[in-house]
């Protein structure tokens, strides 16, 4: 990275990190797909497996303690919620269920599959997918699922690891290859993935800054 290029990385996440300790507001939670907002701003939606530390990701990136519900029991949302950032709104934030509840029933992972399919094939202000992915677990078959969907659906993801404070740095580095070797075999996935952690702060910057751009704002 040249000095000017590190230099405007800096300015962006500075405006990154002023714009999400703005406002940050929760617009609604769609059950189902008639429920949805108007499409007047960029969309970018967050999906991972139950317990991935979905919330927490979502709260450690507005600044707020809970913005979203960190839940304590998987597998508990089945709505799509929204929230809105910026005065007046520059884009939102779309928290997605959780998927690969191992207890749940057949109707729920069907409910989720229709609302899911069908908000990311249809939704045109939908600009860009993370897809959360527990650093000590790795990638699993369900998340092979999502990343499939999302090529299929042509919708751009980024890969994010969670909870990254939670494993050894040796570890957590050899994951780190796996996964984005396994990112490049995707169309529709970047080629480079993101390291978080929610509890530390580790990554929240960056990715605050790789959102804006996402957004185009
Ligand atoms: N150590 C550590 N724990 C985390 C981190 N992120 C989340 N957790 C914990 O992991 C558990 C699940 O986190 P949530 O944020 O509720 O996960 P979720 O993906 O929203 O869960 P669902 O509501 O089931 O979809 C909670 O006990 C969190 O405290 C992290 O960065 N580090």
């Amino acid at each position: 990275m040249t000095e000017e290029e590190a230099a405007e990385l800096a300015q962006l996440e500075r405006r990154a990190n002023k714009l999400f300790s703005g406002r940050v507001e929760f617009l609604l939670s769609a059950p189902q797909l008639k429920f949805l907002p108007e499409p007047t701003v960029p969309e970018i939606a967050f999906a991972g497996r139950s317990n991935v530390g979905k919330s927490s990701l979502l709260n450690a990136l507005t600044g707020r303690k809970k913005i979203a519900r960190a839940s304590v029991t998987p597998g508990r949302t089945q709505e799509l919620n929204f929230f809105e950032v910026g005065e007046p709104t520059l884009f939102r934030l779309v928290d997605m269920p959780g998927y690969g509840f191992a207890k749940a029933p057949v109707k729920v992972v069907e409910k989720w599959k229709n609302l899911v399919k069908t908000y990311l094939r249809g939704r045109q202000v939908l600009v860009r997918n993370l897809v959360l992915v527990d650093s000590r677990h790795g990638l699993k078959d369900v998340d092979r699922e999502m990343m499939k969907m999302l090529d299929e659906a042509a919708v751009g993801y980024r890969v994010v690891l969670t909870k990254a404070d939670k494993i050894k740095a040796s570890e957590l580095a050899k994951t780190v290859e796996a996964v984005e070797a396994e990112a490049k075999k995707h169309v529709a996935a970047y080629p480079q993935i993101h390291v978080t952690s929610s509890e530390k702060g580790m990554g929240i910057g960056e990715l605050r800054a790789a959102l804006l751009r996402d957004a185009g704002v």
